[in-house]
């Protein structure tokens, strides 16, 4: 085989609605930006990556068009020619070029797996050596903000078998507000259906002391990132105090993470996602360090489009163990997407492409109609600026 070389980086900005506002502590979304990222190679293949932030700037310290910058101006010109099938040497000069942005690196790393998957013919799962599962459980965030309206939501999402556990969001308004709603959904829906909690770091220690000790005689099964990401002693005393499991989700982004977070007890799961770990590998090798601690997985989602939620499925597939399933359900957000086809749920799972690559294609069509830039130009189109004088 001959070597493909990279030929080009393309970062493109898609603004996408949701099906419904989706309320989180620090923002509520009517949108995703998506920042699709596509590499052509020297053979003419091509591969897919998508680095989407949560709110913009709300959720994490790195923007989509911080990502598109980071890629357009230092990582493209560092990677351009360079061997397309190597990807570690890739990611090691994307490292040496880029501190942080580890979305950007993310994107890059999974469109070179993909473009390999179709120089090889193999999918994404089996260059990551194998998937130790064909399908992944996926959760559904109720986040209406309204009690009867999520345990209607909640029914309806049962009944469709589309999710059966179900996470709510509870870091924003009165906590004592929040857990009385918790416990009436957990209380409707039974025992039979799992309830988790994300906090999104918004109580300080003594508050998360008080909440979670009502939340876990509420029936909750797992407590998410209640306090701020980076105070892992207070994270480490409540995994000490409570029964129930407590999650590091904002806390834990990389394998270095993973070990600080076990060497401090600080939590008895991970929520991993392949842009804080800044790749498909990257998750591989905190997970490893997650398995070593003896601490449970979870695959996580930065509400991703198809592309980046695919990706993530092959990256949690490959991972030993998944205690947790996954909250893949990004693409179900959205009222649409920019795939020709939209990733398969059926029976409370997600199911992985077997094709080549990642196993998801643009659609042109909808590329055209959804990328930002395509839409400002249309815009100034039919509103030119007015001639200088
Ligand atoms: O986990 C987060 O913090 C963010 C995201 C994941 C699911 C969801 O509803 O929001
Ligand atoms: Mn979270």
């Amino acid at each position: 085989m001959t070597t493909a070389l990279i030929a080009s980086i393309e970062a493109l900005l898609v603004d996408l609605p949701t099906i419904r506002a989706h309320k989180l502590a620090m923002t509520t979304l009517h949108q995703q930006t998506l920042v699709i990222v596509r590499v052509r190679c020297s053979d003419g293949t091509e591969g897919l990556g998508e680095a989407t932030s949560i709110g913009g700037l709300s959720y994490g310290d790195q923007s989509p068009e911080g990502t598109k910058l980071a890629i357009d101006t230092y990582l493209t010109p560092a990677l351009l020619g360079r061997d397309a099938g190597n990807i570690n040497a890739a990611m090691a000069v994307a490292a040496k070029v880029a501190q942080g942005h580890s979305y950007a690196k993310s994107a890059i790393e999974c469109a070179l797996f993909d473009a390999l998957g179709h120089r090889l013919g193999q999918p994404v799962h089996t260059l990551l050596g194998g998937a130790a599962r064909s399908s992944l459980p996926v959760l559904w965030t109720l986040a209406s903000g309204d009690s009867a309206r999520d345990i209607d939501e909640a029914r309806a999402m049962i009944e469709a078998r589309r999710h059966k556990v179900f996470k709510l969001k509870i870091g924003f308004g009165d906590p004592d507000a929040n857990i009385a709603h918790v416990a009436r959904i957990k209380q409707a829906l039974g025992d039979e259906v799992r309830i988790t909690v994300d906090v999104n770091q918004a109580w300080d220690e003594a508050l998360a002391t008080r909440c979670i000790a009502r939340l876990e005689a509420a029936g909750v099964d797992l407590v998410e990132q209640p306090t701020p990401r980076r105070q892992r002693a207070a994270l480490a005393r409540l995994a000490a105090r409570f029964d129930v499991p407590i999650m590091a989700d904002e806390s834990v982004n990389d394998a270095q993470d993973a070990l600080e977070l076990a060497q401090a007890a600080a939590a008895d799961v991970y929520a991993l996602k392949i842009s804080k770990a800044g790749g498909l590998l990257a998750t591989l090798r905190a997970a490893a360090v997650a398995d070593a601690a003896g601490i449970a997985l979870y695959g996580g989602t930065m509400l991703e489009g198809s592309v980046g939620s695919i990706a993530s499925a092959h990256a949690f597939a490959a991972c030993p163990q998944l205690r947790w399933g996954t909250e893949l359900f990004g693409p179900l957000l959205l009222k649409d997407d920019v795939v020709v086809e939209r990733p398969l749920y059926r029976d409370f799972e997600l199911h992985l492409p077997a094709t080549p690559g990642l196993g998801v294609a643009l659609d042109p069509d909808k590329l055209a109609f959804y990328r930002r830039d395509r839409r400002r130009t249309a815009v100034a189109a039919a509103h030119p600026a007015p001639a200088e004088e």
